[in-house]
């Protein structure tokens, strides 16, 4: 655990709204009823620094789940730099191996990756709470084939994420069946830009698919 032990009780869909940056986003994800809200550290258009990240944690209610973001950094340092930013959560973005997940041992975790034919799909396997399917090109706002989850699909607590929007959010959940849903690019007005309505009808649509 890095900032404090919020057991995730979700009503209905589990929502992570990604990529906030300013009070603004953090208030309109949380009114609109997100279950978690997430925060880059990775190279992006979205990257917050600590201290911005700090305050903007600071706003986060608790019972929401905060989420650091990190993509192909050693995992001890993505450690770090959650605990500096007192998030809830690390997101590793990445190949990483089973090791590099228990470097980060006591910490919450969310694995996440594209999916491929070697993907471990037992959500846990690596120490994590959430297995995270996400495109090949995170935060890219790029779509994946769906269809791949025909052949086998996680159970338990798994996010769907990858180009998901207000307008296919509801079949996406349909066809994938996920536990939860992430969403960054499919909320936002421009590049790094969230839209507060979008984020409102976005989680008001996922919600409703429960
Ligand atoms: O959002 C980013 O820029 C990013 C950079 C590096 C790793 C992950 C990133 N975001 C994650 O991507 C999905 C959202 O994807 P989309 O934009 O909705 O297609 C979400 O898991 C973010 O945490």
């Amino acid at each position: 655990m890095v900032h404090r032990t919020v057991p995730v009780t979700v009503d209905g869909m589990f929502v992570k709204v990604c990529g906030l940056r300013t009070e603004g986003d953090v208030a309109a994800a949380v009114d609109a009823g997100a279950d978690a809200v997430g925060f880059i550290f990775a190279e992006s258009a979205r990257r917050v620094e600590v201290d911005v990240a700090k305050r903007l944690v600071a706003a986060v209610p608790s019972h929401v789940l905060s989420v650091g973001v990190f993509a192909w950094v050693p995992a001890a340092e993505a450690g770090e730099i959650a605990l500096a930013a007192g998030v809830d959560a690390v997101q590793l973005h990445g190949d990483y191996p089973p090791e590099a997940f228990a470097e980060l041992t006591g910490m919450r975790l969310i694995r996440a990756t594209a999916l491929r034919d070697d993907t471990e799909l037992a959500v846990g396997a690596y120490g994590e709470e959430m297995l995270l399917l996400d495109s090949p090109m995170p935060g890219s706002g790029e779509r994946w084939d769906l269809g791949l989850l025909a052949r086998e699909r996680p159970r338990g607590k798994w996010l769907l994420s990858g180009g998901l929007t207000p307008d296919n959010v509801a079949a996406a959940i349909a066809g994938a069946r996920p536990w939860g849903v992430d969403v960054s690019s499919g909320v936002e007005s421009s590049r790094g830009v969230k839209d507060h309505g979008l984020i409102r009808e976005f989680v008001a649509i996922a919600k409703e698919q429960a």
